[in-house]
């Protein structure tokens, strides 16, 4: 079959489009009596609207340069008391929103890493940090001009481990099955989960979202601790369905968790037993198991 068109320019349709600036970075210190916070932001921010024109012409008289789009974040967040992601991305998408016409919606991601304050001699100090792990806590805010607001939070690599009530056993064996079943193994993985926050949520004014944030995570985390585990795919549904029993603000999670595999070493060849003490930690290759779930 020929699959070369033969024939005249076809009318040529622009199904989706949306442009912005990413990786916008800033740390923000807000100067309180007596103690400092701090916070280090990584921003994204995208428009859709009526943007044809510079598509098919070149004409870029509707375009606010992605420029501006960066040093928008930067005055917003000097003249902002927001102190969530999430109240900073709405204020940035409303800016934004108010500012140009030609604009139908802004989306906007943040993500934040972990400063914890530092303890000097038993007492938080008032103006040092820490940077504790690689954990982020990531927030993607869609603004539409009807004013509709989805807020989808969550974190990515939490990194936790389990040394016991853990297994893996009864999977499929076939030809080329070489993994042994276990009912005492190590659970390694870097957590990623996000939710999608109810209307009620997405519209209130005064809602603490760190807090709400805050309690999800311990939620997820005591039940990652408590599981019996029978496999990875088990556990990650126990720490969902906790979170989505536990808060009603959530309607959905989706959640990413690699097996970070620990593989026990061989101490026979030295004459020497291993009851489950040694292992090597291993990035590659690793499992990936990953789902979404909702309340019915
Ligand atoms: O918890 C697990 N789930 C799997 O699907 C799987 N596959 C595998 O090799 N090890 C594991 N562990």
């Amino acid at each position: 079959m020929d699959i070369r068109l033969i024939g005249g320019p076809n009318l040529i349709e622009l199904i989706e489009n949306r442009y912005g600036k990413s990786r916008v970075r800033l740390v923000k210190v807000t100067r309180h009596n007596g103690h400092h916070d701090l916070y280090e932001w990584t921003v994204e921010v995208l428009l859709e609207g009526d943007f044809d024109s510079a598509h098919r012409v070149g004409d870029n008289s509707n375009l606010l340069p992605t420029d501006t789009m960066k040093n928008t974040v930067y005055s917003l967040a000097r003249s902002s008391s927001a102190t969530s992601i999430e109240k900073f991305a709405g204020e940035l998408a409303s800016f934004l929103l108010e500012r140009n016409s030609q604009v139908s919606a802004v989306l906007v991601k943040v993500e934040s890493v972990l400063w914890k304050r530092l303890t000097v001699d038993g007492q938080p100090h008032p103006d040092s940090f820490l940077r504790g792990s690689n954990e982020r806590q990531v927030t993607r805010l869609r603004l539409e001009r009807s004013r509709d607001c989805t807020i989808n939070s969550g974190f990515e690599e939490l990194v936790v481990m389990k040394t016991a009530k853990s297994g893996f056993e009864g999977y499929i064996k076939d030809s080329l099955t070489t993994l042994k079943e276990t009912n005492d193994r190590l659970f390694g993985t870097a957590v990623s989960a996000d939710w999608n926050y109810i209307e009620a949520v997405t519209c209130g004014t005064d809602i603490d979202f760190k807090a709400l944030h805050h309690d999800v995570r311990e939620t997820m985390l005591k039940a990652f601790a408590d599981h019996e585990s029978l496999s990875v795919q088990h556990t990650l549904f126990a720490m969902a369905e906790a979170a989505l029993n536990g808060f009603d603000a959530i309607e959905e999670i989706h959640m990413v968790m690699p097996n970070k595999h620990c593989l026990l070493v061989d101490l026979s060849r030295f004459g020497q037993d291993n009851p489950n003490e040694i292992f090597v930690p291993t990035d590659e290759p690793h499992g990936t198991i990953e789902a979404r779930l909702r309340r019915e």
